[in-house]
């Protein structure tokens, strides 16, 4: 073969490389357009707020369905169940951990440094345990009752030194700003479609209706299912009302409101937001379940163990999420 052929028949060869390669090229981007073109048909893939990195699930295709579910239903099927400290509240403010309900009273100026001392040394030792992603709920339960009742002592102790001072005295003390970015707008439109929504919170039902109250978002549609502070008829505290709820023990707490999930027979779907393992049990006390959306928020010890542990108890787990982001992008689709 001459030179002139050797060089017509590489020239072609080129050619035909470049058309092959340029066909790949054109196939791989008519498909990964399609596939994007598919992806975006699911609600999910169109909200940018699944896109933020603390947006974890483990099975999308579940909670898109969910979603479409709660979205057929609309506004009058609709209930909220949500927990308050950790979930309604932030964990942390530029890296600091932010103080329970409970801990803005231990926190308060009027205890005195001992029963503060005490009141530290209980959430030391028990908070810990609560966290724990090593323990199964059963193995918690028997430290967080005894926190319980230590709590009713300390409480006691509070009580004698808050003496003579009025609820509404108390809990105007408390300057406490905690809440997530976003939580006007999750309880105003939860308001403007009366959307029942209950909180229920093992934290100081007191201490946190003044705060929503004070956020100008404690609308006729919010139940405060919590701990509540008992005063005598002369305005002192003497300690709380009734059955302590705390993390763990909200499925009887659940079912002690049956009467109230009966009245809202209609509202079948739920969204549940919590922050701990305990709160699944929220919804316990609901006759009637079409399609509930659990949303948990993990703060603390983002480790192996316990990611697995939120992705298989919650839909959408948020992690070190301060905001209501993904709540309310849900919401405004249903609404
Ligand atoms: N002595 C205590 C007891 C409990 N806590 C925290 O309160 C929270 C419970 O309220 P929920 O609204 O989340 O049910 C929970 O985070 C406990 O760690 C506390 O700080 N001190
Ligand atoms: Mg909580």
């Amino acid at each position: 073969m001459d030179r002139t052929a050797v060089a017509k028949v590489s020239a072609v060869a080129s050619a035909g490389v470049c058309v092959l390669f340029g066909g790949v090229v054109l196939v791989q981007y008519i498909f990964t357009k399609k596939k994007r073109a598919a992806r975006k048909t699911r609600i999910i893939d169109m909200m940018p707020q699944f896109e933020k990195s603390t947006v974890h699930m483990k099975d999308p295709e579940h909670v898109e369905e969910i979603i479409c579910s709660l979205i057929k239903g609309g506004a009058s099927k609709l209930q909220i169940i949500t927990d308050f400290d950790r979930t309604l509240s932030r964990y942390s403010i530029n890296g600091k951990r932010c103080p329970t309900s409970h801990n803005i009273i231990e926190n308060c100026k009027l205890v005195t440094a001992d029963c503060r001392k005490q009141l530290l040394k209980l959430k030391e030792t028990y908070y810990p345990i609560e966290i724990d992603p090593h323990l199964t709920m059963e193995e918690k339960f028997p430290f967080i009752v005894e926190c319980v009742i230590l709590m009713k002592i300390w409480q006691k102790c509070i009580s004698c030194i808050l003496v003579c001072i009025l609820r509404h005295v108390l809990v105007c003390v408390f300057v406490w700003d905690p809440h997530r970015d976003g939580h006007e707008q999750f309880f105003d439109q939860l308001q403007k479609y009366s959307v029942p929504v209950v909180i229920f919170s093992g934290g100081v039902g007191d201490v946190l209706e003044e705060v929503i109250r004070q956020a100008g978002v404690y609308h006729s549609n919010i139940k405060v299912v919590s701990n509540f502070m008992d005063f005598d008829e002369n305005g002192i505290l003497k300690g709380f009302k009734g059955d302590l709820i705390h993390v763990y023990n909200k499925h009887d707490g659940a079912l002690r409101n049956t009467e109230y999930f009966k009245q809202l027979k209609d509202n079948c779907n739920i969204i549940l937001l919590g922050d701990s393992l305990g709160d699944l049990s929220m919804a316990d006390g609901v006759p009637n379940v079409d399609s509930i959306l659990k949303i948990g928020y993990l703060n603390d010890k983002v480790v192996e163990d316990q990611l697995e542990k939120y992705l298989d108890s919650y839909d959408i787990v948020l992690i070190k999420d301060e905001t209501l982001e993904v709540p309310n992008s849900i919401l405004q689709k249903i609404l």
